[in-house]
C-alpha cells in the first residue's frame, strides 16, 4: 500500500511534500524557480540582531553585499560573482538549505540545531478536522554541514529560566527543579519556548519526567508571571531581559551555547556546479580575518650581534613566539664609510589579550621603538577546517 494511500485510509491526504530541490540539482522534483542554475545561493538574515552584523562581517572581508533598498531580498556581492545573497528569517535560511533552495547560509547555532534536524517534512490535511497537521518523519539530518562555527558575534545561550520568587526563591539547580514535588503527572512543569525541538530532548536527556511545553515567538520571560508557564527556555545573552522580569538561571539548565555559523548543504557542495568553491573562498576570507582580528603586529628595534643571537633572545620569552616565530632583519647603517648592522627590526604577531605582557617582555630583552599596528588578514597555507570539511563531504 503506498503512503499515499495508507494516509488517505485513516482520513489523511497528504497536499503537499515541502522536500524540493532547484531543477538541475540533486533533482528530486521539479520546481518553478526561476534562479539560474548556475548561482551559488546564500541565505543571510533579513533582520532581527543578527543582520547588520552579518552584513558587518562580510564587508570586512571585503565581501560588502550590494543591496539595492532594504526591502529587497536579493542582493549581490560583486568579489563573488555566481553568488546571489538571498535575505531571509534564521529559520528559513536552515528550512530552505534542506529542501536545497539555499546552498549555504548564516545563521545562528540554535537555529541550525533546533531547525536543521528535519529530514522530510509532509504537510497533511485531515478530511475530519479542519487543521493543517505537520509530521516529521525523519530526525537527525546530516545533510547540514557546519563549514564554520564561530563567527564571533550574536553570541547566546538558550537556558532555562525560573522565577526568583515564590516556590522557586530557593531553586538553584535543574537537579533541584526536578526534584520540587510539585511536578506530576496531572500537573507538570509549565514550560514556554520557541525551541519546541531542543527543549524536550534536553529534558529527555536529563531524565526530567513531568514537563509539559508550550510554545510562543517572542517576549516569553512575561509567561511565568502572566501564569502562562512556570519556567522558560529562551536565548540569554547580557541577562538583562531575565532580570527585568525578575527571572534566573539555573545551574546545569544551559542547553546550548550560540554564536554566528557559516552552514551548508551537503547535497550542494558535491552536486552543484561552484558552491565548494565558493564555500572555500568564503571560509578562507572568514578565517583569515577571524584570525587577524584577535592580533597586533608588533616592531621593535633591537641591539644584537647576529640575527640568531636577536631571535634567541626573542624566542626566550614565552610571549614572543609570533605565529611562525620572529622575522628578524637587519637594519643597515654607514658609519665612517663602512656599512654595518648593528641594530636588528623583529616583526611578530601577538595576541591582543597578550599585548601589554609581550611589550614587558621586549623591553626587558632590549627591545626599543616599539610600534603596533592591527593586523586585517592572517591566511595560512590551508585552513583546517577546509580539510575537515572535505573530510565531512569524503572527498
Ligand atoms: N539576546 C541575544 N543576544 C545575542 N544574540 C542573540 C540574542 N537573541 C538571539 N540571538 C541570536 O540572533 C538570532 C536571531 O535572533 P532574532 O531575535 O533576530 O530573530 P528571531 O528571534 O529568530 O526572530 P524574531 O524576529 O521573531 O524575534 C538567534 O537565532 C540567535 O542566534
Ligand atoms: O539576555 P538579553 O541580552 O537581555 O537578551 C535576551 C533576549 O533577546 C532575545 O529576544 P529579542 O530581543 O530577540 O526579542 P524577541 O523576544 O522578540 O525575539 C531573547 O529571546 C531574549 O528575550
Ligand atoms: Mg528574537
Amino acid at each position: 500500500m503506498s503512503f499515499y494511500s495508507m494516509m488517505s485510509q485513516i482520513g489523511l491526504t497528504p497536499v503537499l511534500q515541502v522536500v524540493k530541490y532547484r531543477s538541475s540539482s540533486n533533482c528530486c522534483c521539479s520546481s518553478s524557480s526561476s534562479i539560474s542554475e548556475t548561482q551559488v545561493l546564500n541565505g543571510l538574515p533579513s533582520k532581527g540582531r543578527m543582520s547588520s552584523d552579518t552584513l558587518d562581517l562580510l564587508k570586512d572581508c571585503q565581501l560588502s553585499v550590494k543591496q539595492v533598498n532594504p526591502r529587497q531580498y536579493v542582493a549581490q556581492i560583486p568579489q563573488l560573482s555566481n553568488l546571489e545573497v538571498w535575505f531571509q528569517r534564521p529559520k528559513d535560511i536552515v528550512r530552505k538549505l534542506l529542501s536545497g533552495d539555499l546552498d549555504l547560509g548564516i545563521v545562528g547555532l540554535d537555529i541550525v540545531t533546533e531547525f536543521g534536524q528535519m529530514s522530510i517534512i509532509f504537510i497533511l490535511y485531515t478530511r475530519q478536522l479542519p487543521l493543517f497537521m505537520f509530521i516529521i518523519l525523519c530526525q537527525g539530518n546530516d545533510d547540514l554541514i557546519i563549514v564554520h562555527e564561530a563567527l564571533e558575534y550574536g553570541d547566546c545561550r538558550l537556558s532555562i529560566a525560573i522565577p526568583q520568587y515564590g516556590i522557586f526563591e530557593n531553586v538553584n539547580s535543574l537537579e533541584e527543579l526536578a526534584k520540587m514535588p510539585q511536578w506530576t503527572k496531572e500537573k507538570p512543569l509549565r514550560v514556554a519556548t520557541g525551541f519546541t525541538y531542543l527543549g524536550p530532548k534536553f529534558m529527555k536527556d536529563n531524565g526530567i519526567k513531568h514537563v509539559a511545553f508550550s510554545t510562543a515567538d517572542g517576549a516569553l520571560e512575561a509567561a511565568p508571571a502572566m501564569g502562562i508557564a512556570d519556567a522558560i527556555l529562551d536565548l540569554v545573552s547580557s541577562g538583562t531581559t531575565l532580570k527585568e522580569n525578575n527571572l534566573k538561571e539555573i545551574e546545569g539548565g544551559t542547553v546550548l551555547e550560540s554564536q554566528a555559523a557559516l552552514v551548508a548543504s551537503r547535497k550542494s557542495m558535491i552536486g552543484r556546479k561552484g558552491v565548494l568553491e565558493t564555500t572555500h573562498e568564503m571560509l578562507e576570507r572568514l578565517e583569515a580575518h577571524l584570525r587577524a582580528m584577535g592580533q597586533f603586529t608588533v616592531t621593535a628595534n633591537m641591539r644584537g650581534s647576529s640575527a640568531e643571537e636577536v631571535a634567541e633572545r626573542v624566542l626566550s620569552q614565552p610571549s614572543l613566539a609570533g605565529l611562525q616565530g620572529p622575522t628578524v632583519s637587519p637594519v643597515f647603517l654607514k658609519r665612517d664609510g663602512k656599512v654595518s648592522a648593528d641594530y636588528y627590526a623583529i616583526v611578530i604577531c601577538v595576541p591582543k589579550k597578550a599585548l601589554y605582557k609581550s611589550i614587558q617582555q621586549l623591553r626587558a630583552i632590549g627591545g626599543s621603538g616599539v610600534l603596533i599596528s592591527p593586523l586585517t588578514y592572517i591566511f595560512d597555507e590551508e585552513t583546517p577546517r577546509w580539510r575537515q570539511l572535505l573530510s565531512k563531504l569524503g572527498l
